[in-house]
């Protein structure tokens, strides 16, 4: 079931009205389900329920917001953090330090020793210094940390080129062929429990055989690295499932994940980890904004909406789709172009498009917003920063405020040497 759906002619994110979100809120804002958040959650784990012992810690980088990691902690997930900022919001919103895993290639000193102290309950080691330097900060405190090393090894995801992370010239993970070596320099290390290892190709993958191709590799490598006594107890196989954009896009369901995984890793013997993003918070979100004119074009009328690039990034980013629907359709049809009010021409959604009729004044969404949206908002153009709502059934609540310019100016100041002299 669709947790945005239209209801009288209406479209609805649960049991409200988005007219009424728009009304009490303004527009844009992002609307999240928590309904949609729940199922998801509870369908990527019931996918996974033939590959054995797993932990699933759930990529806050694809939206961080705090009611949503206190909604994905109810539902018993972990989190995985690429920064002292994630963390933070982690354990804000109630994830034990335990569940917690932390991914990234630039972790600082600073960042390692907070998660150390904090009781983290794994690393993934991104260089062999990194390693060295976490054992160091760790033995100092009479702690040991639990890590994993982060191997490339060198699939191509078929994804986008930015979202791709395990191609070797990728800046992630240790080319998976020094592993051994660098387990050898690690393993001895006081301070330091290197438990397994770990690999993350990309985002928004659409097909499962290079998911699959990667992990068989991580399985030899998992029988490499015992063949040379290193006791390996923990895989973590990343995230990366994609999601339907477009109507019509057919993308492998969790179950399939699933049953791959069971596949590719039954000789494994060792914990699973997952890091799902895109995966359970993309669906669950929408960005609302509202027609502020039509603009007739050269080519095509440009619908001209109040959110922009500084809102939703992936359009200009990514040459993203996101739907556009209208909140109230009235079964008219246009081919039309949406674009944002932001002074770059890449500030446009969609192009030439088939989309609902609009008019100064409508409300739409962008759907599939939910994951890489309001966490990639910027105040361009001193824009303020969009806000995001979250409903339950029939009640919503703000869970994050709009951040208005001036707020953002008040942070500003002119040094004294600038200010006119007497
Ligand atoms: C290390 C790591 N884990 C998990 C994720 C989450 O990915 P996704 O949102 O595609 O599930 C990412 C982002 O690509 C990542 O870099
Ligand atoms: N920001 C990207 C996903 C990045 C994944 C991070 N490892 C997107 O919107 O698709």
């Amino acid at each position: 079931m669709d947790h945005f759906s239209l209801v009288d002619g209406a479209m609805h994110c649960e049991g409200v009205p988005l007219s009424v979100i728009a009304e009490a809120v303004g527009t844009p804002v992002y609307v999240y389900s928590t309904a949609t958040l729940k199922r998801h959650a509870r369908v990527f784990r019931e996918g996974l329920a033939g590959a054995g012992d797993i932990h699933l810690a759930y990529a806050i980088k694809a939206n961080p917001n705090l009611a949503v990691l206190r909604v994905m902690a109810d539902a018993g997930y972990g989190a995985d953090v690429v920064s002292g900022g994630e963390l933070a919001r982690a354990l804000a919103a109630g994830i034990p330090a335990s569940d917690v895993v932390f991914s990234g290639v630039g972790k600082t000193v600073a960042e390692l020793t907070t998660a150390l102290e904090a009781g983290l309950g794994q690393f993934n080691l991104e260089l062999e210094e990194e390693g060295v330097v976490l054992a160091g900060l760790a033995a100092a405190r009479g702690l040991v940390a639990n890590a994993t090393l982060r191997v490339n090894p060198d699939v191509d995801a078929g994804t986008h080129a930015k979202i791709s992370t395990g191609k070797r010239e990728n800046k992630f993970g240790v080319p998976i062929d020094q592993a051994p070596a660098i387990f050898g320099r690690l393993a001895g290390l006081p301070g330091l429990a290197l438990r397994g290892v770990a690999i993350h190709i990309g985002s928004q993958l659409s097909d499962l055989a290079p998911l699959e191709a990667a992990y068989r590799r991580v399985g030899e490598l998992v029988a490499h690295l015992r063949g040379l006594g290193f006791p390996i107890e923990r895989v973590d196989l990343g995230g990366g499932l994609g999601v339907p954009y477009r109507e019509g896009d057919v993308l492998p369901s969790p179950a399939e994940y699933g049953a791959m995984v069971a596949r590719a890793t039954k000789d494994w013997g060792v914990r699973l980890m997952f890091e799902p993003g895109r995966v359970i918070a993309g669906n669950a979100g929408v960005l609302l904004t509202k027609v502020i004119w039509v603009k007739p074009g050269a080519i095509n009328p440009y619908v001209i909406v109040d959110a922009a690039m500084n809102d939703l990034a992936r359009p200009a980013m990514y040459d993203a789709w996101h739907d556009f629907r209208a909140v109230h359709p009235t079964g008219d049809r246009m081919i039309a172009n949406i674009a944002g009010p932001v002074c770059e021409s890449g500030d446009t959604f969609a192009m030439g498009r088939d989309i609902d009729a609009v008019k100064s004044g409508d409300l739409a969404i962008f759907r599939t917003a939910g994951a890489y949206g309001a966490t990639m908002a910027s105040t361009y153009n001193s824009r303020a920063l969009v806000p995001e709502v979250l409903v339950d059934g029939d009640r919503f609540a703000v869970v994050a405020d709009r951040i208005l310019p001036e707020t953002i100016l008040a942070a500003e100041r002119i040094p004294e040497w600038l200010t006119p002299g007497d």
